[in-house]
């Protein structure tokens, strides 16, 4: 059979190797059981096909020319598109490179790429079958080599090993209680949740703790050996894909709930977290997605977030304020939605009327109903995003935020200024009478009063208001219109129209624009005699009290909506704050950037 196989130019010399030493085994002793399977198994074409793969892998493996010269290409891509959008109009080659390196395609080729030199890939290959004796109980012996990661503290060895063990309350046994996600237990492949722990580095730890092992653990040098009974649904657990956005800060060091403070993974309100899994009900896996390459941390799930922020505001109702463990909520809203959300007639919030004073186009009071479905996003924890691609010609709705009178309008106003082709505000609906030298359709869109509160009853308007007898709104109609006509749309409603702004139709690029401190905001509004927009008659300065209002505004908006925020802009030199919109109305059209999944097709 070997000279059959040595014959084969495609079996592998080393394979044909190993089973003509066997032959010569077999010659010298009488054979047997396990010498027939080592021959069948080297003799396996399934055997030599796998080693020819192995050998070809390794061969181009050490080809220089195929290891990537770097891992970045996206952020490169992005560098020169953005020195090309600054010459497009010196040069027509510099405008045709650019829109070449604009496509989507280019760009998804791109991430490809760095997702390979990252190595961000995890094939999932399927269990292999093994045949088993039923009654035979298996044991795997796995070497791990030890990190050399500081131990904070005396509780875990998931710093040493990338993984956390604790003592089974049924048989007492110590059991592996967590794999974390690119830690040395996880990337072995070989330890497994359930796993029963028997022996650590040749020590036997039956009826020993998880504090004992630890100390096995921490006396071991180099490599750590563990002898492992298998658990026997073994948790193939997969990678999910999915991103979320996080709507509030976390600290572990702080979380007097998490079960290991060095396996927890601290973040910020903002940030895009990959979720590699959710097993645990209540401890998510997740990395930074600007930390790729780091190892998987704790953090809690959206249901332990949840529950944690209604027993910190049920605790803080009963006038018990309890320390607040790990969200940094600063701004505490007048009543709890979550307690409060079972009494339907409960109209404390409804119909709240802004009043919005200065020129005729803001004479209207907004009569917005603040919308139960806000309720329950006041428990901010995470949203789940994808990433936007931009697309030539269909531009994102710009959408301005901010307390009245910090300068949202000032800023429209010099964006449209600047081009006025290209950024276009949306026409308003009035059921006032048209007046002597008005144009329908320039300055308002006429309707009746049926007809406009029929379509506010369907839910068309972003926003509307009465002022004088008569409604003034505008429509989600009246946006996509300006989408669709390849322009920027570009608006400054009341805070409260967020809600319907955020849709996956419009898709709006939202920048919240806030008050400097409040001497420069004193400074720098008297300093351009700017005229006040809390007065009717739009003729005098801010007073103190008004700018006080306006950065007290500032938090509560910042505290309510802050999570939707793709950008803000800090309003204190105009023609700086002006400077950084257009760099952000860039950004909205040409960058990939995160929005709600739901955006995504
Ligand atoms: N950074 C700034 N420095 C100096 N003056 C400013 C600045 N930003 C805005 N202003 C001035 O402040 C006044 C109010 O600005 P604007 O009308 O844009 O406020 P607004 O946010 O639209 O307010 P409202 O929502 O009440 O209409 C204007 O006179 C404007 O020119």
């Amino acid at each position: 059979m070997a000279d059959v196989i040595t014959a084969d130019s495609n079996w592998d010399p080393a394979l044909s190797k190993l089973i003509s030493s066997l032959q010569d085994v077999e010659k010298i002793s009488s054979g047997g059981e396990d010498i027939d399977f080592l021959k069948g198994l080297l003799q396996s074409k399934e055997l030599n096909a796998l080693v020819n793969v192995h050998s070809k892998v390794a061969k181009i493996c050490k080809d220089d020319r195929l290891i990537p010269t770097l891992s970045t290409a996206t952020k490169i891509h992005y560098e020169v598109l953005e020195l090309l959008s600054q010459r497009c109009h010196i040069s027509p080659l510099c405008k045709e490179a650019f829109h070449l390196l604009k496509s989507p395609h280019l760009h998804s080729l791109l991430a490809a790429h760095d997702a390979i030199a990252q190595k961000d890939f995890q094939p999932l290959l399927p269990e292999i079958p093994v045949e088993m004796d039923e009654d035979e109980e298996t044991i795997k012996i796995v070497t791990l080599v030890k990190s050399d990661e500081p131990l904070v503290s005396a509780q875990s060895m998931e710093p040493i090993v990338g993984a956390t063990i604790k003592t089974d309350e049924e048989t007492g046994k110590i059991i592996i209680a967590r794999i974390m996600h690119g830690g040395a237990a996880d990337r072995s492949g070989l330890i497994h949740v359930g796993d029963e722990v028997m022996e650590v580095n040749g020590v036997d730890v039956e009826g020993k703790t998880p504090t004992d092992v630890l100390t096995i653990l921490q006396n071991s040098e180099g490599t750590i050996t563990f002898k492992l009974v298998p658990s026997d649904g073994k948790s193939g657990c997969r990678e999910s894909k999915v991103r979320v956005k996080a709507h509030f800060d976390y600290s572990p060091e702080t979380d007097p709930y998490i079960p290991c403070k060095e396996a927890g993974l601290a973040f910020n309100r903002g940030d895009v977290l990959h979720i590699v899994s959710q097993d645990d009900a209540y401890w998510w896996q997740a990395r930074k997605e600007t930390e790729r390459s780091a190892r998987a941390g704790l953090i809690p799930s959206r249901a332990l977030q949840e529950r944690r922020v209604i027993h910190e505001r049920t605790q803080k109702a009963q006038g018990n304020d309890s320390k607040s463990t790990c969200t940094s909520i600063c701004y505490t809203p007048p009543a709890s939605p979550m307690l409060t959300s079972n009494n339907s007639n409960n109209t404390s919030n409804t119909n709240s009327t802004i009043t919005c004073r200065g020129p005729k186009t803001k004479k209207i009071m907004y009569d917005l109903a603040e919308n139960n479905d806000f309720d329950r996003e006041m428990i901010a924890t995470y949203e789940e995003v994808a990433k936007l691609y931009p697309r030539q010609g269909v531009y994102r709705p710009i959408v301005l935020i901010g307390a009245p009178g910090v300068g949202r309008n000032e800023l429209k106003r010099r964006l449209m200024a600047r081009d006025p082709e290209k950024f276009r505000n949306p026409v308003p609906y009035t059921t006032r009478p048209i007046r002597q030298g008005e144009v329908a359709g320039r300055e308002y869109i006429f309707v009746t009063r049926e007809k406009m509160e029929a379509d506010i009853a369907a839910g068309k308007f972003i926003e509307h208001g009465e002022y004088k007898g008569h409604l003034y709104g505008t429509s989600g109609e009246s946006v996509k219109a300006i989408v669709n006509t390849g322009s920027v749309c570009i608006l400054s409603p009341h805070y409260q129209a967020i809600k319907a702004l955020r849709t996956p139709q419009l898709k709006p690029y939202i920048v919240h624009i806030k008050p400097p401190s409040f001497e420069k905001l004193k400074e720098s509004r008297t300093s351009a005699r700017a005229k006040s927009t809390f007065d009717e008659t739009n003729s005098r300065g801010f007073t103190d009290e008004e700018f006080e209002e306006m950065i007290k505004s500032a938090e509560k908006i910042d505290f309510l909506y802050g999570h939707f925020f793709d950008d803000e802009i800090l309003n204190d030199d105009l023609a700086h704050s002006f400077e950084i919109l257009v760099s952000c109305v860039q950004r909205a059209e040409e960058e990939p950037l995160w929005t709600p999944a739901s955006w995504v097709q």
